[in-house]
């Protein structure tokens, strides 16, 4: 299989989260995280953005590349968490 069919688009990972945070799916870590709340979440988007930022500077570009992933589902999670939808901040961009 090519690596072209095993990635997941920023809108793929949205929709996958949505659905499990609507379904409240058992043993999803979204779920939980959306259960710990705002704060807790918010914390988890700075904590990542400062990893991205070392492995940027530091670390080279995979771990870069990995940090900046974690980032982007942590703010898919505070998006879930404060009722937003991806056209919400789209048409901020
Ligand atoms: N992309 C991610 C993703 N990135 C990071 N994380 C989680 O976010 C948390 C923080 O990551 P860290 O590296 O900081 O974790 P850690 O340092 O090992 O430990 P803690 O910070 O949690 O103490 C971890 O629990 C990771 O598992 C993610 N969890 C899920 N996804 C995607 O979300 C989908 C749904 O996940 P579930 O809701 O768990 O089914 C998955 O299929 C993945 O595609």
């Amino acid at each position: 299989m090519t690596e072209s069919l095993l990635v997941k688009t920023f809108e793929e990972l949205f929709a996958e989260l949505s659905a499990k945070a609507a379904a409240r799916t058992p043993g999803s870590g979204t779920v939980a995280a959306l259960e710990r709340g705002v704060h807790a979440i918010g914390k988890k988007v700075v904590e990542e953005a400062a990893e991205a930022w070392m492995a940027a500077e530091h670390e080279g570009r995979e771990r870069a590349a990995e940090e900046i992933s974690q980032l982007l589902y942590q703010t898919q999670v505070l998006m879930l968490a404060t009722g937003l939808e991806l056209k919400d901040v789209y048409r901020h961009l």
